[in-house]
């Protein structure tokens, strides 16, 4: 069974379990008490600069435990007085070791856009996303039937929230568009196979209209890779690795957002 099979199979049994104990109507009456979504569309295409995603991941598939994150709200703290534009709060228990609780705690401590990271399926996942305060919800076109992306991308933004709708080749952008996504994600990392091409953005940003935002995901390990993801068309990077393996996470931060804004881009950026 490829990955991202495997995984989407553990979510269902994660989610059964969830749903058996809180009703989508339960639900909603919580969402409706959280505060509107924030914007983040504005907030991530900044023609002076590329924006930082940074991730709040204790392990993963491809790499087993990354980092002991005890106070996932304490690091989401750093990140934000780092620069970081949005703040992804991974909520995959198996596999990444995260949940909802997570995104709770990080949402009481920080105002900054937050991306429910998960593999989200049901619109009953976008709805837990709303409810426990998320503004992005991630949607991987990979684990989706074209006409369930669709609906699901159609319920995140009633909802007042932004898909990111995630790609790793042409069709899947051009899915990811047609689906109606204003963020589009890039992954260098094949989620079936976990193998990671840092050619991936390059040759697939330039299908990605000027209008919608790009992002770059994966294998992202500093400034260098940041300024290259900028030469590509990159509006974001979403980094997770190298900021949770790193001592000073804000200051890893502050890195990539310097390198982002670096002079030496705003001849090879776009202007919007
Ligand atoms: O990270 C994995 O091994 C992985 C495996 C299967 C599905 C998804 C996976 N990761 C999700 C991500 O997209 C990354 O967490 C994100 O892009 C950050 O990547 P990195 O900076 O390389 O940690």
């Amino acid at each position: 069974m490829a990955v991202l099979d495997d995984i989407v199979a553990g979510v269902l049994e994660d989610l059964a379990e969830r749903e058996a104990r809180t009703s989508l109507d339960d639900l909603k009456e919580r969402a409706a008490k959280q505060p509107g979504a924030l914007e983040v569309v504005g907030r991530l295409k900044d023609p002076e600069a590329v924006a930082v995603i940074a991730e709040v991941k204790r392990s993963s598939p491809s790499k087993g435990a990354l980092a002991d994150i005890a106070d996932p709200a304490a690091l989401a703290v750093e990140y934000a007085a780092g620069g970081a534009a949005v703040i992804s709060v991974l909520t995959e228990q198996r596999r990444f070791s995260g949940s909802l609780a997570d995104l709770d705690a990080v949402r009481a401590r920080v105002d900054t856009p937050l991306l429910r990271k998960d593999f989200v399926v049901t619109p009953y996942q976008v709805w837990e996303a709303r409810a426990h305060g998320a503004d992005v919800v991630l949607l991987i076109v990979a684990a989706l039937e074209q006409t369930v992306l669709e609906s699901l991308v159609e319920r995140v933004h009633s909802l007042g929230m932004t898909a990111l709708v995630e790609a790793h080749d042409l069709n899947e952008v051009q899915r990811a568009l047609d689906a109606g996504a204003r963020v589009v994600g890039i992954n260098h990392r094949n989620l079936k196979t976990l193998e990671v091409d840092m050619t991936v953005f390059q040759r697939l940003a330039p299908y990605v209209p000027d209008d919608v935002v790009r992002v770059a995901e994966s294998g992202i390990g500093g400034p260098r890779e940041v300024m290259e993801m900028a030469r590509a068309g990159a509006d974001v990077v979403l980094v997770g690795e190298a900021l949770v393996r790193n001592g000073n996470p804000r200051a890893a931060v502050a890195e990539l957002v310097a390198a982002g804004a670096h002079p030496s881009l705003r001849s090879v950026r776009p202007t919007q």
